[in-house]
C-alpha cells in the first residue's frame, strides 16, 4: 500500500444466519490525521463494522476501500499483507502476560517476518531499538523490562498500542480500548491516540461506549443505531438531538464518564 490512506465503507451488509441484518447498507469515511469514534446503543453493530474491516469476519456485500483498494476483494495472501498495516487495540488489552512490554511490541513485527524467524524470536537489533523508541513514546520507557502482568491496565494498553505501532500501521482499529480503564488512564490513552493520529497521519477507528470521550477525543463521529448507520459529522455537532437519534429507542449502556483525574 502506498500514499495517504483513507478508509471508506460503501454500502456494507452484514446478515449473521438467515436474517439476523447486523449491518444494513452502512456508509461512512474514516480519514487519515483523524480519530473517528463510532458510538451506538450496546448491540447497535460497531464490532460487526471493525471485524468487517479487517475481515475478521465475511460481510455480505459492499465495499470497504484503504487507500482506494477493496480490502474485500484481497486474496489470502493480499488479505495478509494488508492486515499487516493494520493495528488492532483491545478492551482486555490481548497481550500475552509472562512476556515483557518490549516483547510484546517485538510481537508487532511478527506478520513481516518468516514463520521460523518468528518461532524462534529473533528480532534484529533495529527492531529492538525501534520497540524501545516507542515504548518511549507511549510513555513507558522504564518498564520494557518488566512482565506485562505487573503492569497497570492503562500501561498494558500503552503496550497494545506501541505494539500496534510496531506494525508500521496506515490504521488503528480499536475496539473499546478504554472500556477497563480508570478516567485517568482513559485520558491517557485517548492523549496518546489523539497525537499518534495527528503526528503519523494515521486512520484511528475506534468503539466507544463513553460519549463525552468520543465528543471531546474524536475528531469525527459515526453513529450507528440498530446497523445502521443514523449519523456522520463532526464531533462538534453531536448535539443532544443527535445524541437522541444514535440512542434512540434502544437499551443503551452508553455511560458519560466523568473527566476528572
Ligand atoms: N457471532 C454472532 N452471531 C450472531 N449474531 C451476532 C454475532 N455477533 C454479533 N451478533 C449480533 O449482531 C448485532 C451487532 O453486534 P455487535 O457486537 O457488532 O454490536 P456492538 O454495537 O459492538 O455492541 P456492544 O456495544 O454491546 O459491544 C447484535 O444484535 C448481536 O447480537
Amino acid at each position: 500500500m502506498k500514499g495517504t490512506a483513507m478508509l471508506k465503507v460503501i454500502e456494507l451488509d452484514k446478515t449473521y444466519g438467515q436474517d439476523k441484518h447486523s449491518l444494513k447498507s452502512v456508509n461512512f469515511t474514516a480519514q487519515p490525521g483523524e480519530v473517528t469514534a463510532i458510538i451506538g446503543p450496546s448491540g447497535a453493530g460497531k464490532t460487526t463494522i471493525l471485524r468487517s474491516v479487517n475481515q475478521l469476519i465475511r460481510d455480505n456485500g459492499g465495499q470497504i476501500l484503504l487507500d482506494d483498494e477493496d480490502i474485500r476483494q484481497a486474496n489470502k495472501k493480499e488479505l495478509r499483507k494488508i492486515r499487516h498495516h493494520i493495528g488492532m487495540i483491545f478492551q482486555n488489552y490481548n497481550l500475552i502476560s509472562p512476556l515483557t512490554a518490549l516483547e510484546n511490541v517485538l510481537h508487532g513485527r511478527l506478520g513481516a517476518k518468516s514463520t521460523m524467524a518468528g518461532m524462534l524470536g529473533l528480532y534484529s537489533n533495529a527492531e529492538k531499538a525501534e520497540a524501545l523508541e516507542l515504548l518511549a513514546e507511549v510513555g513507558l520507557k522504564d518498564y520494557a523490562y518488566q512482565r506485562c502482568d505487573q503492569l497497570s491496565g492503562g500501561q498494558q494498553q500503552r503496550v497494545g498500542i506501541a505494539r500496534a505501532l510496531m506494525q508500521h500501521p496506515k490504521m488503528i482499529l480499536c475496539d473499546e480500548p478504554i472500556a477497563s480503564l480508570d478516567p485517568k488512564s482513559t485520558r491517557t490513552v485517548m492523549d496518546i491516540l489523539r497525537r499518534l493520529a495527528k503526528e503519523k497521519q494515521l486512520i484511528i477507528l475506534i468503539n466507544l461506549h463513553q460519549i463525552d470521550v468520543a465528543r471531546e477525543y474524536a475528531d469525527h463521529i459515526v453513529g450507528i443505531n440498530s446497523g445502521a448507520i443514523v449519523f456522520e459529522g463532526p464531533s462538534q455537532s453531536v448535539d443532544d438531538t443527535v445524541l437522541q437519534k444514535i440512542y434512540r429507542q434502544a437499551d443503551s449502556t452508553a455511560t458519560v464518564t466523568a473527566n476528572e483525574n
